[in-house]
């Protein structure tokens, strides 16, 4: 079964605090997420391999570090997960951006696939699959099961804010997939929004409400 981690880094903890808040309007909501998912990055990058190179300071010739190499994919759910990519490109510059179009039914809460665009060589990447609300599941769900249908093996989930109900289903469908969060809450409620959570991730980011 995949590992669920979260990252309970105070400035994470402290933003998130400000990302909840309903008072936080459109601008502000839109930086913390910024801010938040280049933190987030940080934290998950830390198992990045490193090889070993020789370079001159000033003063003389020395061993030293530098990342190996590995390629990343970065995989926003949209629209939320958009919200998310600028901050984690901060920090790794050279990941690739494949996007996933993904709507939740308001009704049956089930997703509805409307765009995939991705980079051509996805075996060969570790794909982050970003999106900042994990709900029923359904979503990420459809986005991996896509992903791994169209050859992608190696796969992270990065969400702000689950539900037990959305972590239970990963771990379910995709037992090979690791999870990193913010914050782990406590339930859905009766139209499927997290509790306490956020509110409507993409209406918050996008000012659509
Ligand atoms: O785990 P689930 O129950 O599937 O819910 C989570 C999904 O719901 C939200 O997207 P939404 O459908 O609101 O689309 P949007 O990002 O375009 O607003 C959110 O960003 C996730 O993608
Ligand atoms: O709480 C929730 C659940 C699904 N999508 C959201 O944006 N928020
Ligand atoms: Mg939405």
């Amino acid at each position: 079964m995949g590992n669920v981690l979260v990252l309970d880094h105070p400035l994470i903890q402290h933003k998130l605090t400000y990302i909840r808040d309903k008072r936080t309007g459109t601008k502000e909501f839109r930086e913390l997420v910024d801010e938040v998912a280049m933190l987030m990055a940080f934290e998950i990058t830390r198992n990045l391999p490193l090889q070993e190179g020789t370079i001159n300071t000033p003063v003389m010739e020395t061993k030293t570090k530098v990342l190996a190499g590995k390629k990343i994919g970065l995989i926003p759910i949209l629209r939320a997960g958009l919200g998310m990519v600028d901050g984690m490109l901060k920090l790794i510059p050279a990941a690739k951006v494949g996007h996933v179009g993904l709507y939740r039914d308001p009704e049956t809460l089930t997703p509805v696939e409307y765009y995939i665009k991705l980079p051509s060589d996805i075996e060969d990447r570790e794909l982050i699959v970003i999106d900042p609300m994990l709900a029923t599941g359904g979503s990420a769900n459809d986005a991996i099961h896509s992903l791994k249908k169209r050859g992608a093996k190696q796969i992270r989930l990065m969400c702000l804010i689950a539900a037990p109900e959305g972590v239970e289903v990963i771990q379910k469908e995709h037992p090979d997939v690791d999870i990193y969060l913010a914050a782990l809450d406590e339930k859905l409620d009766e139209k499927g929004y997290i509790i306490p959570g956020l509110g409507d991730a993409g209406d918050r980011l996008f000012g659509t409400k």
